[in-house]
């Protein structure tokens, strides 16, 4: 049984797949440093994690007493959000892979730190288990150069200073469902609309353009992080906050929260204000210019696929954002689970059946 570990900033998600990548278990930390909540199969309780590694304690106990222990598993796989420019296929976890994570925390403070606790916790409690990692930018390494470039002078791009863009496992699920299915198209708008949010344009099956840019901050209004914003505004907010209080806001205090005063898109509808309308309002706007940009970047439009929390489940941002869209045509929508872990499951397996 393979193990996968989807380890965010604040929370832990966690899922077994039999051989066959079918689900056995899933389970998940949620609040991890103040209130918990430890889910497992269909138990559910209140906990008390202060750090990941405590948080994973939790899960493997509460698994072993639903049949999954850790001495049942053959190998464990981690998503990791940011692997830079060197890392840009699944791999095994090494040494020199995880110094490049760690080289990537300044990019992706929000999840890098999270992902590497994660593998050392488990390396820590299973130092036999042999850990891979699948990476959210490496789907992406297929955009042009006048796409990924920022256009600063050489000396400061050699300090890797580009766009990567994020969601590439869950772009990457997609566009398998999508091609299992046999509704690929060759000009696929696709939307991941979760906590973080992004589009990607999808040429015949490959990343051509994405609205995240160096870290996951850019692009479309988020739960909590700005996206897109004018540089010289980044330098203001820091001259006033410092660089840290500047990345704080940027990160953890704007976007619909900033705007309508809660991260999470069902509060927002619940709360009946003009602020938290407002908030929904900039969100589908930016969503249907930034699509635009994503239809130009692949010379026109033939589907539309959403995914992630708003996108699979929220009929309302969808039906603002496809109207919103009515120019481009009139073309099929497809609604797609994010299947992370299972993606994840897949590219570890098949390194492992590789021997690598
Ligand atoms: N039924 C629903 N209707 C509207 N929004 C929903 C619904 N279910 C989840 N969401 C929204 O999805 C977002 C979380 O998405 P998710 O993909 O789970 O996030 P994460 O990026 O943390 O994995 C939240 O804004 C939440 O309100
Ligand atoms: C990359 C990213 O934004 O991830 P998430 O949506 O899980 O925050
Ligand atoms: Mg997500």
């Amino acid at each position: 049984m393979l193990l996968v570990v989807n380890a965010g900033s604040s929370s832990i998600k966690l899922a077994v797949f039999d051989a066959g990548l079918r689900a056995v278990l899933a389970g998940s930390v949620t609040e991890i440093g103040g209130a918990g909540r430890l889910t497992v199969g269909a138990v559910a309780q209140d906990c008390a994690a202060a750090d990941h590694q405590a948080a994973l304690e939790l899960v493997f106990k509460a698994m072993a007493a639903q049949g999954v222990g850790l001495v049942d598993l053959t190998a464990a796989a981690h998503r990791v959000v940011h692997g830079g420019e060197a890392l840009v296929a699944p791999a095994r976890v090494t040494e020199a892979v995880i110094a490049g994570i760690e080289a990537c925390v300044p990019l992706a403070p929000l999840h890098n730190p999270g992902n590497l606790t994660a593998i050392r916790a488990l390396a820590a409690l299973a130092p036999d288990l042999p850990q891979y990692v699948s990476f959210d930018t490496a789907f992406h390494a297929t955009n042009p150069d006048v796409a990924v470039s920022y256009a600063l002078p050489a000396k400061e791009r050699a300090r890797g200073l580009r766009r990567y863009g994020f969601h590439g496992i869950s772009y990457g699920g997609l566009v398998q469902h999508l091609q299992d299915r046999g509704a690929l198209p060759a000009r696929l708008l696709a939307l991941h609309l979760g906590n973080g949010a992004s589009l990607c344009a999808i040429l015949d099956g490959a990343s051509v353009a994405t609205t995240m840019g160096y870290s996951p901050l850019d692009g479309i209004t988020m739960g909590t992080r700005t996206g897109g914003i004018d540089g010289n505004a980044v330098l203001r907010l820091a001259e006033v906050h410092g660089i840290a209080g500047a990345g704080r806001i940027l990160n953890r205090e704007c976007g619909l929260l900033g705007l309508g005063g809660h991260s999470d898109m069902r509060a927002l509808h619940a709360a009946g204000t003009p602020e938290a309308a407002f908030a929904v309002d900039h969100f589908c706007y930016w969503a249907v210019r930034h699509a635009g940009s994503m239809i130009a970047a692949m010379g026109g439009l033939d589907a539309i696929a959403f995914t992630g929390g708003i996108g699979e489940n929220d009929a309302l941002v969808r039906g603002r954002i496809v109207a919103g869209l009515a120019w481009a045509g009139d073309v099929p929508v497809h609604i797609v689970g994010a299947e992370e872990e299972r993606t994840i499951a897949a590219q570890a397996l098949a390194l492992l059946r590789a021997g690598l």
